[in-house]
């Protein structure tokens, strides 16, 4: 399962599987990517303000080097920090010189805004009262506009987007001549998001999951649904929330750094039509509650026009 692909609307395939590096850090990260492309996964997802670029490129030569994989074998994500928002081009070459590649395969804008390039921080500038830096008049239109300009530059083969509603899908489209060929956003059974998952299918713009066991400490593998499915499977819990990407046509990003876990990551299962309801009831039971769970969302302060947030 770990060599499932899904197409873009670049015509590209994109793996169903990529390891996730957020929060991983040196050696760690630079041992997981090898680990992982031993194990099978032929994606690995980073973004420059992850901090762990240059680790991630480390892993990538190695596994080169050791003739585990070559470079076109490799789909490669990262993404534009929101200090880099109105200037892309350098975004992506930075990211690049970390990575120590010649192009990635995806680069992504990691959220819909501007922080202040001339702040105080080059990845957290904040204001003197502590909040974040951020120019609120400038707008996630134009910075696609400034991510569509690179595309024949050919250093990134794909452009799209992270942390994007519906509503600012809606915003966007009408203005873009390049449809963003993904979006990333958190998903999971807690979080199914749903009407931004069928707006992205009807547009053509394929989703990537993150966080899919809820990120640190992994809260959403204790949920009961997800155990009885695994239960009935005789598999872990974190399978079962892996697989529930494959049969809603997602790619999935799961993290970690320890090799045995990147090892059992990387075999997803078929989950059936029961275990399918009973995933999807428990999500629409919990959105018709108000009780999705949502664990990424940085202090920015901004609406970025989620439901279970506006
Ligand atoms: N675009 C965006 O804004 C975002 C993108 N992402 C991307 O998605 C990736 C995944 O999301 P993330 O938030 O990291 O969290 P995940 O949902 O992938 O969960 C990671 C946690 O689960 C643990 N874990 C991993 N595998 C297992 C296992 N088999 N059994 C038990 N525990 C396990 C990890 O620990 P350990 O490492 O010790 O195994 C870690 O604590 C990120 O790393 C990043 O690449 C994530 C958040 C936001
Ligand atoms: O990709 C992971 C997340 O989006 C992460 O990049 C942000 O949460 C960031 O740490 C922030 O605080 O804004």
């Amino acid at each position: 399962m770990a060599t499932k692909t899904f197409k873009l609307n670049t015509g590209a395939d994109i793996p169903a599987l990529g390891l996730g590096t957020w929060q991983g850090e040196s050696t760690l990260v630079k041992d997981a990517v090898v680990a992982a492309l031993k194990a099978g996964y032929r994606l690995i997802d980073t973004a420059y303000c992850y901090g762990n670029e240059e680790h991630v490129g480390a892993g990538l030569k190695e596994a080169f080097d050791q003739g585990i994989v070559k470079r076109e074998d490799v789909f490669v994500v990262t993404k534009l920090w929101a200090t880099y928002t109105s200037r892309a081009e350098v975004g992506l070459e930075k990211s690049l010189k970390n990575l120590g590649l010649e192009y990635v395969d995806l680069f992504l804008v990691h959220w819909p805004l501007l922080m202040n390039p001339e702040g105080n921080d080059d990845r957290f500038p904040k204001l003197p009262n502590g909040e974040r830096d951020i120019l609120r008049d400038y707008s996630h239109i134009q910075i696609w506009k400034n991510m569509e300009k690179l595309v024949e530059g050919g250093k990134t083969k794909a452009i799209g987007v992270s942390n994007y509603s519906k509503r600012y899908l809606e915003e966007l489209l009408p203005h873009a001549t390049i449809v963003p060929a993904v979006n990333q956003i958190e998903n999971h059974p807690q979080l199914p998001q749903q009407e931004i998952v069928d707006f992205c299918k009807e547009k053509g713009i394929h989703i990537m999951a993150y966080s899919p066991f809820g990120s640190t400490g992994s809260p959403v593998t204790s949920a009961e649904p997800v155990v009885k499915v695994a239960e009935k499977h005789g598999v872990k819990p974190t399978t079962v929330l892996l697989s529930y990407h494959l049969y809603r046509g997602s790619t999935v990003l799961p993290k970690s750094t320890n090799p045995d876990r990147i090892e059992a990551n990387a075999k997803l299962i078929e989950l059936d039509a029961e275990d399918q309801k009973l995933l999807n009831d428990y999500s629409e039971g919990l959105v018709k509650g108000g009780k999705v769970q949502r664990y990424v969302y940085p202090p920015f302060g901004v609406d970025f026009g989620f439901p279970d947030k506006s």
